[in-house]
């Protein structure tokens, strides 16, 4: 049972927590947070839209005294893992699909105009492939607080069965999804390939831009789990390489994965991406509920 009354995240960051969830947390940080606020996109601000607390599902906070803390990676957590860890171990989760069905009006996108990330969604044979990171026992805390807040935009906290790749016995661990719910704008649902082909290749947030992020897991996904083969992520990287192909799209990212396109050697003209034909945009009321500018109900 997780006891302190707040938590020291460092650079003057408390976060405080109730005895109870891992979930609910309120940013009670000093004078410093306006200044971050004040950096948000102008969407954000403007709707008062900033998540300064974060309802997540209930679940137990593990604490050094009372658990081991596992968590599943199955996006960026595969390749920007900034959390301490002591062991890894590849494997799937039964019973989910990864899709990318979730906007992100932070990290790869903005409030205005979200990207899209992945999340996990629950399906009749369903199999997600990713690693289960052991966080050590004097960070359970610290790391918890530090992926609720990473993952404040729609995600919440689960616990799952992991199925280790080497056939050993499977375990529980915690795992960031985002489920579809009234109260989660952020999940857009079933969706279409070519909407989220057109969202990825014109979007870009705080962590980069909406292309990189979903080329680098895929490409994870190709030299971490050669065995396993994801349809939908495969599929979504080869259209979005024809399409950088067509559009002659110089994002760096294609140069440091190797996909060798004829347009990157002729030293062409950067294609600006906010240059593509409108109907490569967001439909708008996604925007508005991702926002927070629609009226609710
Ligand atoms: N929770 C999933 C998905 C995580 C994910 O992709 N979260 C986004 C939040 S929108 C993130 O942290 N992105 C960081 C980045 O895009 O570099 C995982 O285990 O990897």
């Amino acid at each position: 049972m997780y006891e302190k009354d707040s938590l020291s995240l460092g650079g003057g960051l408390e976060v405080s927590k109730t005895p109870i969830l891992c979930s609910t947390f309120t940013l009670s940080a000093p004078s410093w947070i306006p200044a971050i606020i004040n950096r948000l996109p102008f969407a954000l601000r403007r709707s008062g839209h900033f998540p300064t607390t974060t309802k997540l599902s209930p679940v137990p906070i593990p604490s050094s005294s009372n658990t081991k803390m596992y968590v599943f990676g199955y996006g960026s957590l595969l390749w920007y893992t900034d959390f301490p860890f002591v062991e890894t171990i590849p494997g799937t989760v039964r019973g989910y699909n990864r899709r990318f069905w979730q906007l992100s009006p932070d990290h790869r996108g903005t409030a205005d105009k979200p990207g899209r990330t992945v999340t996990l969604v629950p399906a009749e044979g369903g199999e997600t492939w990713g690693v289960a990171y052991k966080v050590p026992d004097e960070h359970v805390e610290s790391t918890f607080a530090y992926l609720n807040f990473r993952e404040r935009a729609g995600y919440r906290c689960e616990q799952v069965e992991f199925h280790p790749d080497d056939g050993s016995a499977p375990f529980n661990l915690h795992v960031y999804i985002s489920l579809e719910d009234i109260n989660n704008p952020y999940n857009a649902g079933p969706s279409d390939m070519d909407d989220i082909v057109s969202t990825i290749l014109s979007s870009r947030g705080r962590s980069g831009t909406n292309l990189e992020y979903a080329l680098r897991l895929a490409d994870c996904q190709r030299r971490m789990a050669p065995h396993f083969e994801d349809d939908h992520l495969f599929e979504l990287e080869r259209r979005l390489i024809d399409s950088c192909a067509k559009l002659h799209i110089q994002d760096n990212i294609l140069r440091i994965l190797g996909h060798d396109l004829p347009h990157l050697k002729s030293g062409e003209k950067q294609v600006n991406q906010s240059e593509l034909p409108p109907a490569m945009v967001l439909p708008m009321h996604r925007l508005e509920v991702a926002s927070g500018m629609a009226r609710r109900g």
